[in-house]
């Protein structure tokens, strides 16, 4: 039985301190308490630092292949995230020639104003809020799709939850709503996984064209140690960045025409012009059945000789759809948050990709 479904299973009791004051700060396990608990085995991390040079090599060039970061929304249950991902280790595998997906496993949700934050914030969705448990069931689920063979994607939204977290990532993603903010630009340069700067909600993408600049550099700044103490952290710069397109305010920027100006501008910025483009998000006008029609195009860009579309990202879950989060009335397999395509979609999709591109 994998940590998760352990977790699930004797987690069912509130987790919250008898003691505590719930109106009141409670403590939080360090991260290497975390660590400690679920470990990552030397052949684990292993895997991990490969899949990393992977991802990278695709990024610069050096690798043809179409890496698409593939999942999910958010995380709210780990057993159907699991039963996602034991189908897309197996058809990864079948498309390895082609196709690298990294598994979206999105543990921390931004919202536009205010709504369910994430697994990790609010695991029981209930608004209990009990984060201590929500850390730890989102580093034994990172852990256990990791396990099954599959790059990890996350966002990185609160910067105190990477030292919980960042062992186990794969790809990282800077979302529309942080991609301008100083905290996560240090973040990113300490990092040794690539780091995709969403363009702003605005669609502006000049920010995330800074943002990788930024990054690029070391920085001295707050951060957190494995001890849960506040310390002075110096990065050495993360030169493994690259813009992601979602589109902004309402309206695409995933035609060629979009591609060609960002790369322009990443080009006269002396960055790297490769790009992910995703196929959600304002790029689908929030309406996840359109994200087929943006991921077509993107590869009809590429098959037109634009390889500086190295990377797509979908988002995809075992059933088509959103649901409003009604605890105790929760459909298996559909998104609490944003609207996804379903498996049988996504499978068609990334087979589509990888004939076209074979
Ligand atoms: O990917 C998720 C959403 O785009 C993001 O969390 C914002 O969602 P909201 O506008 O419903 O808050
Ligand atoms: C929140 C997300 O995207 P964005 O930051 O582009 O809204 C996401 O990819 O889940």
């Amino acid at each position: 039985m994998n940590a998760t479904a352990t977790m699930l299973k004797t987690a069912t009791a509130p987790q919250t301190a008898p003691d505590a004051d719930p109106a009141g700060p409670q403590p939080l396990p360090a991260p290497a308490t975390l660590h400690a608990e679920y470990p990552l085995s030397p052949a684990l991390a292993a895997q991990i630092n490969a899949r990393r040079a992977s991802v990278k090599r695709i990024l610069s060039g050096d690798d043809p292949r179409l890496l698409v970061a593939v999942g999910p929304c958010s995380a709210h249950d780990p057993r159907a995230v699991m039963e996602y991902a034991e189908r897309l280790a197996r058809l990864s595998d079948e498309l390895a020639g082609q196709i690298v997906p990294v598994m979206r496993v999105y543990v921390e949700k931004p919202r536009t104003t205010v709504g369910w934050k994430g697994l990790a914030y609010d695991p029981d969705l209930d608004g209990s809020g009990d984060i201590a448990r929500g850390l730890a069931l989102s580093r034994a689920l990172m852990r256990d799709v990791a396990e099954c063979g599959l790059p990890v994607a996350t966002e990185l939204l609160q910067p105190m939850l990477a030292p919980y977290l960042e062992d186990l990532l794969s790809w990282v993603a800077i979302g529309a709503r942080t991609t301008e903010s100083q905290l996560h630009r240090e973040l990113a340069s300490g990092l040794d996984a690539a780091v995709g700067f969403k363009n702003a909600t605005s669609g502006g993408v000049q920010v995330a064209v800074d943002a990788m600049g930024a990054a690029a550099h070391p920085h001295r700044h707050f951060a957190m140690d494995a001890a849960g103490r506040p310390v002075m952290a110096q990065t050495s710069g993360n030169p493994h960045t690259h813009l992601v397109l979602r589109g902004g305010s309402g309206a695409p920027n995933y035609r060629a025409e979009h591609v060609q100006a960002a790369a322009a501008a990443l080009e006269s910025a002396g960055q790297n012009p490769r790009l992910m483009v995703d196929c959600s998000h304002a790029n689908a006008c929030k309406d996840h059945r359109r994200q087929s029609e943006v991921m077509l195009d993107v590869l009809a860009q590429r098959e037109a000789g634009n390889l500086n579309l190295a990377a797509l990202m979908l988002e995809s879950f075992l059933h088509e759809g959103k649901q409003p989060l009604v605890p105790g009335a929760l459909r298996h397999g559909v998104s609490i948050t944003d609207g996804c395509i379903g498996w049988d979609t996504t499978e068609r999709l990334l087979k589509t990709a990888a004939e076209r591109l074979a």
